[in-house]
């Protein structure tokens, strides 16, 4: 099978100081990958790059960013959004500022949808209430009919997820897709994410702290450190068996807090 995305000895910096340097790795479709490493490490700034979203500082210096054979770092922004969320979904850490906060989220989420697609507000409504009340936002009329600020973060979050996966991308993209979330909501969008991968074979990149998410859900993981990559595997290799010295603090770290009840 050919990747759906390869990303190629890839070097970002911003105002021309590397961030991340020399990444390499493959998605094919379906296929989940989570990137994990500490903070400020350039995570989120891999996706971001994916997207063409690193704004007027940032910058892909070297390396090529392949989706489907195309060149994603040669396309303008215009043609980026042909892209941009029909086939390659997002979900962010912080929902909310992605959401306009003078419309409500029925309103935006139909929105979304009709720039790629012809459906009526009904059917999209009725598409957005089933989704929500699977990643347990029982309220869908409430929840359609309020403005951002009337939500939680949790809800935010999950109003976030559920319009990513209303257009069953083909790569969805999530940076901490379940950090607001709470134990109980954060398996059930655990499943639903998984469920979605079987459903319409959408690959995924997980930017997590979370190593249960990950655990739960990558087929490889990329272990980042101060831009450069530490280890990339299959999961339970990393996962159990890391080679790489920081890959081993990391996950000592991890049995730590959880030993440690957090
Ligand atoms: N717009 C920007 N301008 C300048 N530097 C930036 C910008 N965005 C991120 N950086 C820097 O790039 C580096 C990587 O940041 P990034 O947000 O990708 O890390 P991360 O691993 O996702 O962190 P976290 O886990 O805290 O979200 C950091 O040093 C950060 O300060």
């Amino acid at each position: 099978m050919s990747s759906l995305l390869r990303v190629e000895h890839v070097t970002i910096s911003y105002n021309g100081k590397p961030v991340v340097q020399d990444v390499s790795f493959e998605l094919k479709q379906g296929e989940i990958l989570g990137i994990v490493g500490e903070s400020g490490s350039g995570k989120s700034t891999i996706i971001k790059a994916v997207m063409g979203l690193l704004g007027e500082e940032g910058l892909v210096t070297k390396g090529d960013i392949w989706y489907k054979g195309e060149n994603l770092t040669d396309m303008s922004t215009k043609e980026l959004r042909r892209y941009l969320g029909k086939e390659i979904g997002m979900v962010f850490q912080d929902c909310k500022s992605a959401l306009c906060p003078v419309r409500k989220i029925g309103a935006q989420i139909y929105e979304a949808v009709s720039e790629h697609e012809k459906a009526s507000r009904h059917e999209v409504r009725n598409r957005a209430g089933e989704i929500m009340k699977k990643i347990g936002l029982n309220d869908a009329d409430r929840v359609l009919d309020s403005y951002p600020f009337e939500l939680s973060g949790g809800m935010n979050q999950r109003v976030g997820i559920c319009t990513a996966m209303i257009m069953r991308p083909k790569l969805l993209l999530a940076d901490e897709p379940t950090s607001a979330l709470d134990v109980t909501v954060q398996k059930q969008v655990v499943e639903e994410l998984l469920f979605m991968r079987e459903e319409y074979n959408t690959a995924m990149i997980l930017v997590t702290h979370n190593i249960g998410v990950v655990r739960m859900m990558a087929d490889r993981v990329l272990v980042l450190q101060n831009g450069h990559v530490r280890e990339y595997g299959e999961t339970e290799n990393v996962l159990e068996n890391p080679q790489d010295s920081y890959t081993k603090k990391l996950m000592e770290s991890v049995l730590r807090l959880k030993k440690s009840g957090m």
